[in-house]
């Protein structure tokens, strides 16, 4: 199977100015791979720096140390100090990436939200508004709901279009970052389904499940991050 994400060495700290320059070691010498069909879980404690290790992957922290390889396009780019070009252009093609929390733009409906996701690379309109009323129903979003903008929603229900749209995008590689948090049992065995649908799919996936019993439902391999240590500065 092709590797499809390879992480060596990476690390990231972050300073905080405002107390007295207390060094954060975030994330410190992580290596690990995924490949096509396969989910790898971050495991450690809260506050370890598996938010922070995606974030690096997606671009979002800058990479401190070590290399962080995609493959995009057939071959394998450095995230590491990429071009915040090259970066865009991974996220459009090869990269996603559900968040714990939906950020959409405002007064836009739900089913348009999840569409826009299932078409973004083109092809048949109706097909990809197919594809998202597929998803939403899964996900259990009353119909009624579809038509409109998601921000009066609950957190569950925010959080499922959330997952409709992650999941609707098709991508080689797909993060996420806990997303059964805020979910009941139905709608985290709805999530674990559709992961299982992306593997077969051939979609790496890189994700955070504080759930044990959905980590071992869905993980090929769990890598552990140690405590994060803190230091003063001199
Ligand atoms: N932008 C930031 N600025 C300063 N410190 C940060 C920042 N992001 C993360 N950290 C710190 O880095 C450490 C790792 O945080 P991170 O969110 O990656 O952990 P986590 O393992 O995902 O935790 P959890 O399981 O609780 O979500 C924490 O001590 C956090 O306070």
């Amino acid at each position: 199977m092709t590797t499809m994400v390879r992480l060596e060495g990476v690390s990231k700290s972050f300073t905080l100015h405002l107390r007295g320059g207390v060094v954060i070691d975030a994330v410190h010498d992580l290596s690990l791979t995924a490949k096509a069909g396969e989910c790898v879980a971050l495991g450690g404690p809260s506050g370890a720096g598996k938010s922070s290790a995606l974030k690096m992957i997606y671009g979002n922290y800058r990479i401190d140390g070590g290399s962080v390889r995609i493959r995009h396009d057939g071959s394998e780019v450095e995230m590491a100090g990429a071009d915040p070009r090259v970066i865009m252009a991974i996220r459009a093609r090869t990269l996603g990436y559900v968040s714990q929390f939906l950020r959409v733009i405002p007064r836009v409906p739900a089913i348009d939200i999840v569409a826009e996701a299932a078409a973004d690379r083109g092809g048949d309109r109706e097909a990809a508004r197919d594809e998202a009323a597929r998803l939403l129903t899964l996900l259990n979003i009353p119909e009624r709901l579809w038509a409109l903008p998601p921000a009066t929603f609950s957190g569950g229900e925010q959080q499922r279009v959330n997952v409709a749209r992650g999941f609707a995008a098709r991508r080689p590689v797909l993060l996420l970052d806990e997303p059964t948090a805020s979910l009941d049992a139905a709608n985290k065995q709805v999530v674990v389904d559709l992961i299982t649908e992306k593997k077969q799919a051939g979609v790496a996936i890189i994700g955070i499940f504080h759930d044990a019993e959905i980590r071992s439902a869905v993980a090929d391999d769990v890598v552990e991050i140690a405590a994060v240590s803190q230091k003063e500065a001199a």
